[in-house]
């Protein structure tokens, strides 16, 4: 919802969420969608004006006109609450599903009927006050995500913390979150501009944390509100300086001694990392600048969004070959990736940095997906919607990062949202299983529609074809029948 009132939200990250569901039973589908009742929402409602800031809106809860009533707003609110509106993807802890953001709050809601439940703020288990919304998981359900603590007790670090799946049998109100663990936290290069991120990647040993120049201004946010700024525009990108790659060892919690750094960039998603013959792999999608962000602000993105637009920085999905038990002599200047399979590099410099420069994999994509079986592990198939100089994805694509093949579907008039990929129950190969995509129509005489596609082949098993106004999501997840808590149903 990206009005309310009279009042309307500058970008399109921020718009009030709306949670939707595909419900497969009987071999039929079920829709449903409810905007996600946060105190945001519940507020806005009331007020019937955004009161509540965003990422890329600065709301003012009392219609302060003046410089003077301004300071006044600004003294008497020091930090505006901070949102709930948690739009960007779906977390599971132990058997609670919660819709999540990148602020301190999550959101619970029950997955069958969508409704929203308690808001948990991450705050009262552990200091952060930004977390990603893409965990990962471990074999055991366990979470590991990441989140910032900014100058907190006087240090502003990057926190790695662990939700078990499961609590004390004994426990009445069984939260995992209660039993949150902090696992190991990085220090900030520096305590005033710490890296935004939005991912991370995980191996067998290690956890990949990429810190690029794409950085927070702590001063900038602490005034935004008296500035009448947006958060957004506290951030930016320093094309001259480095992007630090750190490999934290999960064993001993410390990052590896060796300091590894690639050029410039932006990046929003991982793809997958593993390791290789004494090598980790870690694909990612970059950006040269932060441009995509601008091109989502709304007065862009009207009837002639493709004629208005068009996407400066096209996203690449780029392969880092960091070596890890290399030889310590190596003379300075040599390359010290080994693996035949890449054309990545990672040079020994003077001071014993390592240089690294990226393998391309392919252009042109984004919202990656693969089979999570193999997160952490060496794989070969990255799904993702297929981006080219618009800001509307037009096609689903199938990557085979071995032969770097591409298998896509499209149609005219579709606008695809994140292929998830769900496996299939006699799993035998990576790519045994289907494709689930939302798909948005761009003309109204077409009826929007969930897509299934067969993920070996790419070609169409399905579509449930539904009679109301689809939005174009972010991100999902397939919730399998065994993980429904049906008694709640
Ligand atoms: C800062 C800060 C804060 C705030 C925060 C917030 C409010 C946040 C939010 C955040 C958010 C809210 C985020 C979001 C994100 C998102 C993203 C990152 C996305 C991405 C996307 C993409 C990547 C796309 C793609 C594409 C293209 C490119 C084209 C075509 C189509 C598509 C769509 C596919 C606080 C106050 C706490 C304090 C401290 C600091
Ligand atoms: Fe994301």
């Amino acid at each position: 919802m990206h009005t309310v009132g009279e009042t309307k939200y500058n970008h399109w990250f921020d718009g009030l969420a709306l949670v939707h569901s595909f419900t497969f039973k009987n071999g039929e589908v079920y829709y449903r969608s409810k905007y996600l009742r946060s105190d945001t929402y519940n507020c806005n409602i009331e007020a019937n004006r955004i009161v509540v800031s965003e990422f890329g809106t600065m709301a003012y809860p009392d219609p302060c006109k003046n410089l003077f009533a301004k300071a006044f707003c600004y003294l008497s609110h020091t930090i505006p609450e901070f949102t709930d509106n948690c739009l960007i993807n779906i977390m599971k802890t132990g058997e609670d599903y919660y819709a999540t953001s990148e602020t301190n709050f999550i959101r619970k809601i029950n997955p069958h009927t969508l409704e929203t439940l308690e808001k948990v703020d991450y705050n009262k288990y552990v200091a952060v006050s930004l977390a990603t919304s893409h965990p990962h998981y471990d074999s055991a359900g366990n979470v590991l995500n990441m989140g910032t603590s900014i100058v907190d007790k006087g240090k502003t670090k990057y926190v790695i913390f662990k939700i078990p799946s499961s609590v004390p049998e004994n426990e009445k109100k069984k939260s995992c979150l209660k039993h949150l663990e902090v696992l190991c936290s990085i220090p900030s290069q520096s305590l005033l501009h710490p890296s935004y991120y939005h991912s991370f990647g995980v191996t067998e040993n290690y956890i990949i944390f990429i810190e690029q120049p794409f950085k927070l201004d702590i001063l900038k946010l602490a005034t935004a509100y008296f500035r009448g700024v947006n958060w957004a525009s506290c951030l930016s990108f320093h094309k001259e300086d480095k992007t630090w790659i750190h490999l934290i060892d999960k064993k001993t919690k410390k990052d590896i001694s060796t300091k590894i750094y690639t050029d410039a960039m932006v990046l929003f998603h991982h793809v997958n990392a593993y390791e290789e013959d004494g090598h980790v792999v870690i694909d990612v999608i970059s950006y040269p600048d932060n441009s995509l962000y601008q091109m989502f602000y709304l007065k862009n993105l009207n009837e002639e969004l493709e004629k208005n637009t068009k996407l400066t920085a096209i996203p690449a999905c780029k392969r880092f070959v960091v070596p890890l038990g290399f030889d310590k002599g190596a003379e300075v200047g040599t390359n010290l990736v080994k693996l035949p399979s890449t054309t990545a590099t990672a040079l020994k410099e003077k001071d014993g940095n390592i240089y690294c420069q990226p393998e391309m994999l392919c252009e042109g994509i984004e919202l990656p997906r693969i089979n999570y079986d193999y997160n952490g592990k060496k794989y070969r198939y990255i799904y993702a919607t297929e981006v080219r100089w618009s800001p509307v994805p037009t096609k689903i694509a199938k990557v085979d990062v071995l032969t770097k093949k591409k298998l896509s579907w499209e149609e005219e008039h579709c606008w695809p949202a994140e292929p998830i990929f769900v496996p299939s129950p006699d799993l035998k190969e990576e790519d045994d299983g289907l494709i689930l995509s939302s798909i948005v129509t761009s003309d109204p005489r077409k009826a929007p529609f969930l897509l299934v596609l067969d993920a070996k082949t790419f070609t169409e098993m399905a579509r449930a074809t539904v009679n109301v106004d689809l939005h174009l999501d972010l991100h999902g997840v397939f919730i399998p029948e065994k993980d429904l808590n049906t008694e709640r149903e």
